[in-house]
């Protein structure tokens, strides 16, 4: 038989535990929501984006998808800047390519650093979420409200509650395709997902994921107004995978290519693949990316119908910076873009 526990028992234990963490209050998502909300005609754009997406993806549309923008964003002009020149060149290339932009406001980190603007706005390490949250919000507002449709990736699943409304496509990180927290999120996601492979190069990671996300799941989370509840999903059908290379591995190659799409087709899924032409595909070096798109791209005109999207991490200012007081406007402070001279003529080649 169960004894109650004594309140003194109760407090000395919610006392040690409140010697490891804090808590502080966040708006729900509908507060949020309704603070900022979307119109119907942009909730009505975003859903034929979402559209045009998985068109491409399930070769209805031959186009090519590109997702691409900085690796993350910690100021909101220089992202609206970049936002406002990428429509431009999105309208240009239409007919060829359907453009994509990042707009990451989380970051997975591979031990500590900044998490990206939704964390720590400020970035002075007090990780104010609330005011990252409004900001987050806000500025995705911006950006589609500019008439891209917008990409992130998802790393809190809390975070889509809040922002996944505003999103056309979602990226699952290599270091998150793994978790089963993720693939349940991505299972009851209304919008296409792209797992990418695991840190080490391998595959499996994301075609378990990818078959793990098209399933109906029961998981705990939120409800719009805060409260904890049962969240039971259909499964998502518009999954596909993204190689991003691994530790010391690049496969964007045609072997590699089409090793992955046998590997797709065995499983029964998706052989849609996108080639993240950055990070460990690019080696961490920006310059990188114009060969490999080149590649890749070449790969399709000879009939490889397989590859439907490239990644591409670009910014106003090519390289990254390590963050301080004398930021360079428009230049990374995560992982090193393509400025934006190159980036242009790069799609404009492409
Ligand atoms: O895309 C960005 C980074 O590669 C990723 O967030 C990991 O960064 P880190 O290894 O510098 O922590
Ligand atoms: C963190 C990213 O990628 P990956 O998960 O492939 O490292 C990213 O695209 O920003």
């Amino acid at each position: 038989m169960n004894m109650p526990v004594s309140a003194e028992t109760l407090n000395e234990g919610l006392a040690a535990a409140s010697c490891h963490r804090k808590e502080r209050a966040l708006p729900s998502p509908e507060q949020l929501r309704r603070e900022y909300p979307a119109s119907l005609d942009l909730m009505a754009r975003i859903g034929a984006q979402r559209d045009a997406i998985r068109a491409i993806l399930q070769g209805r549309d031959t186009r090519m998808l590109i997702v691409m923008g900085p690796c993350s964003i910690h100021d909101e002009q220089a992202a609206l800047e970049y936002g406002r020149k990428l429509k431009a060149l999105a309208d240009e290339v239409k007919d060829r390519c359907l453009i994509v932009m990042r707009a990451y406001l989380e970051k997975p980190r591979t031990t500590v650093g900044w998490k990206g603007l939704l964390y720590d706005p400020e970035r002075n390490g007090q990780g104010d979420i609330e005011q990252g949250l409004r900001r987050s919000r806000l500025l995705l507002l911006e950006l589609a409200g500019l008439g891209l449709p917008l990409a992130t990736e998802a790393l809190s699943p809390l975070v889509m509650d809040y922002l996944g409304d505003l999103v056309s496509w979602t990226a699952i990180g290599a270091r998150t395709t793994e978790s089963q927290v993720h693939r349940e999120m991505v299972s009851g996601l209304p919008m296409p997902v792209g797992f990418k492979n695991g840190t080490d190069g391998s595959i499996g990671v994301a075609t378990n994921a990818m078959k793990s996300a098209g399933h109906p799941h029961h998981h705990l989370g939120v409800s719009a107004s805060g409260a904890p509840v049962m969240i039971s999903t259909r499964g998502n059908p518009d999954t596909h995978l993204v190689l991003r290379g691994g530790r010391g591995i690049t496969n964007y190659d045609a072997d590699s290519i089409a090793r992955t799409v046998d590997e797709l087709t065995s499983a029964g899924l998706s052989t849609s693949v996108m080639v993240d032409c950055s990070h460990d595909n690019a080696r961490k070096q920006a310059e990188r990316q114009i060969d490999i798109a080149r590649e890749v791209m070449a790969q399709r005109l000879a009939g490889n119908d397989h590859i439907r999207g490239l990644m591409l991490e670009s910014f106003l200012e090519p390289g990254r910076q390590n963050d301080g007081p004398d930021l360079v406007y428009g230049c990374s402070i995560t992982d090193p873009c393509l400025g934006w001279s190159q980036t242009e003529a790069l799609i404009r080649s492409l």
